[in-house]
């Protein structure tokens, strides 16, 4: 793991998640690290609802989940995003969006999670002219929501995310429920999609992994991807990571190209009628090289910031000064219980800085941005 820091623990920035990450993690944990996690699991039970459990930082990555889904946007090594809106036609524009959207599902390692951000919480980061603001707008259940924006290649994203783990003896299951959008505002289009499941295996091959139907749906070029993530198979690796589908017509089921690949590796698209082969996407092209960002403008970063909320966290894990890490992250989980009581006592209701947030039972948590365009963050990506 390439490590960044400053020496004051005021802003703590790792290197993204990356498959390069994934594949020289081996020596990065203890060993014995299953019977750890099994054993940290032994008093729950199968089906229970993980988001109140606290992690130990022996099981942390050294930063938050806004983080980590900030980097599936902000952190890439080819343009993918700004792609999107060049595509000449709808279809075009489509297998382009199937080809993001993959980009922003990343390998996590097993045996270490982020950290569950406190309410409040925020992350904002810029990489050329794309904007990135991160909230966590809801602590119990936990949500996040997304938006950003690049005013100069039309584009604007708004994702709330409310992911659901729950222990299956075998395997930790979370599904991701809300939607992610992205708009294409100079062709007027807006496409939604839904993200697969985040399964990670303990038994009987400990391992991560992405499973599950995911739409991606243009209501206005009437044109509609559905994948399929397949994971591994209980007794062989066949099939692993890989990812089928097909892009059709959405009024008449009229298929148009079939999706073929892997996550970690490349995807490609077959043209139903002329069996033209096109590669939307390729893991190792996207996801090595990324660069870490940095802080420019250390002034006018906010104390909410992910990276300065959990800055001693993260530093005391990189050092691996467990003791400190233990008692760093439990002065932030009592401040957020104290603050959560004095809320309940005085039937405060929390309001989020920079969304508006709403539930409803069938269209679950979803979020709206306050502002139009989000601002030039002081953290960035170098590019
Ligand atoms: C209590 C423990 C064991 C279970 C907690 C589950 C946590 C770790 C899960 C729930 C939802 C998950 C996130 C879902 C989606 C993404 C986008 C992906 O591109 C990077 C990982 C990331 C950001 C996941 C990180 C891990 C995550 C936050």
């Amino acid at each position: 793991m390439v490590i960044e820091g400053e020496v004051e623990p005021r802003v703590i920035l790792t290197a993204p998640l990356s498959l390069e990450e994934e594949s020289n993690d081996a020596d990065y944990r203890a060993p014995n690290l299953l019977q750890r996690i099994l054993s940290l699991f032994s008093s729950v039970r199968p089906g229970s609802d993980l988001t109140r459990i606290q992690l130990p930082p022996l099981f942390n990555l050294p930063k938050s989940q806004l983080q980590c889904y900030g980097e599936t946007v902000y952190c890439i090594n080819n343009d993918m995003l700004s792609k999107c809106g060049k595509g000449e036609n709808s279809l075009e524009r489509l297998k382009s969006v199937v080809g993001w959207s993959i980009s922003t599902l990343r390998p996590l390692m097993f045996g270490v999670v982020p950290y569950n951000p406190i309410l409040g919480e925020t992350h904002h980061v810029s990489r050329a002219s794309l904007n990135v603001l991160l909230e966590q707008v809801s602590h119990h259940p936990p949500v996040t929501a997304l938006h950003a924006t690049d005013e100069k290649e039309n584009i604007e994203m708004i994702w709330c995310h409310n992911p659901v783990p729950k222990f299956y003896g075998t395997k930790i299951e979370t599904a991701v429920h809300g939607k992610k959008e992205l708009r294409l505002l100079n062709k007027q289009e807006n496409y939604v999609m839904n993200s697969p499941k985040l399964v990670i295996k303990l038994l009987p091959y400990p391992g991560v992994d992405w499973i599950g139907n995911v739409t991606i749906k243009c209501e206005e070029s009437d044109l509609q991807a559905n994948l399929y993530y397949q994971g591994a198979s209980f007794l062989s690796n066949k099939g692993y990571r890989s990812i089928k589908g097909k892009i059709f017509v959405t009024s008449t089921s009229k298929t148009i190209c079939e999706i073929n690949g892997h996550w970690d590796r490349s995807v490609t698209t077959k043209d139903i009628t002329t069996g033209k082969v096109n590669e939307i996407y390729n893991a190792k092209e996207s996801l090595s090289g990324m660069k870490t960002p940095i802080v420019k403008d250390p002034k006018v970063v906010m104390p909410s910031e992910s990276t300065v909320v959990w800055a001693e966290v993260s530093q005391s894990i990189l050092t691996r000064n467990w003791d400190k890490a233990k008692q760093s992250k439990a002065i932030i989980e009592e401040k957020e219980r104290e603050f959560a009581k004095e809320r309940k006592s005085k039937s405060e209701i929390w309001i989020p800085k920079h969304f508006r947030v709403s539930y409803s039972k069938e269209l679950g948590w979803e979020s709206t941005p306050n502002e139009r365009w989000v601002p030039q963050a002081p953290i960035i990506v170098p590019t």
